[in-house]
């Protein structure tokens, strides 16, 4: 269980998230919804430990982990994948798996795994990332994080930007990660849809704090589309 007991964060002199109370259990996925601005980026970057926690703690597996560094969290096994489908342009798809492959212990021996789950990618494996789809490239940034053999993947909005068409393939390789490859996923969105299709768990972030939280269930649509109305 990774977990959020009263947590502030911010940049500067201000204050973005304003004492969050959240659980990540051991399995599945969960995922933050929010509307533009709502500090969704800002917790995933607390829970990577790119930004420093004000008050409150964070622990994972009942240690506390709020003052350790980015790199100490990603060795623990911790695996982030940023908004945008990052990844280098001019390198090809066999490259940008290799670099990281080949940076972690055990790399190597993930990649064929991971390109079962991302078959499309091996078709791909001698184009240049630049030349990539946007769906493409989500896949290509999603299997580099896998390649790192984390316990804990955190998404940000890996639907954006991608046509409506393949965003759903995203989605199952998000449920398919979760289940078959026993990885944790939080993932954070603004399509409610999407998220709660792909989710076990949701909670609503407004303006930095957790309004509404539960199951994703069939009642959670509703639920979580009326507390992001607010
Ligand atoms: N580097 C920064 N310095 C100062 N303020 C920032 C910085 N990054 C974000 N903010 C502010 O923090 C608040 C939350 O932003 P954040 O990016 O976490 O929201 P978000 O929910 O991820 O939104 P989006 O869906 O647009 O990415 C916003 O008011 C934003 O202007």
């Amino acid at each position: 269980m990774f977990s959020f007991e009263g947590v502030r964060s911010g940049y500067g002199r201000t204050e973005v998230l304003h004492g969050i109370d959240l659980e990540v259990p051991d399995d599945g996925v969960t995922t933050v919804l929010g509307h533009n601005g709502a500090g969704k980026t800002t917790l995933l970057k607390t829970v990577m430990g790119l930004l420093p926690v004000r008050s409150g703690r964070i622990t994972w597996d009942g240690e506390d982990i709020t003052r350790l560094s980015a790199h100490q969290r990603v060795r623990m096994g911790l695996a982030w994948v940023p908004q945008g489908q990052k990844s280098f342009g001019s390198l090809t798809t066999r490259e940008n798996l290799l670099v990281v492959a080949e940076a972690h212990p055990g790399g190597k021996e993930r990649l064929d795994g991971v390109l079962d789950l991302f078959p499309a990618l091996g078709e791909l494996m001698d184009r240049r990332a630049g030349l990539l789809s946007g769906g493409q490239r989500q896949q290509l940034s999603i299997a580099r994080a896998l390649l790192t053999g984390p316990r804990l993947l955190v998404l940000d909005e890996p639907s954006e930007g991608i046509q409506p068409s393949v965003v759903q393939e995203i989605e199952e390789k998000i449920v398919g990660l979760a289940s078959r490859s026993g990885t944790q996923v939080l993932l954070a969105e603004q399509k409610v849809g999407f998220a709660l299709e792909a989710a076990d768990r949701y909670a609503v972030l407004a303006t930095g704090r957790i309004v509404r939280s539960g199951l994703a269930d069939e009642a959670a649509v509703d639920a979580a589309r009326e507390a992001l109305a607010v």
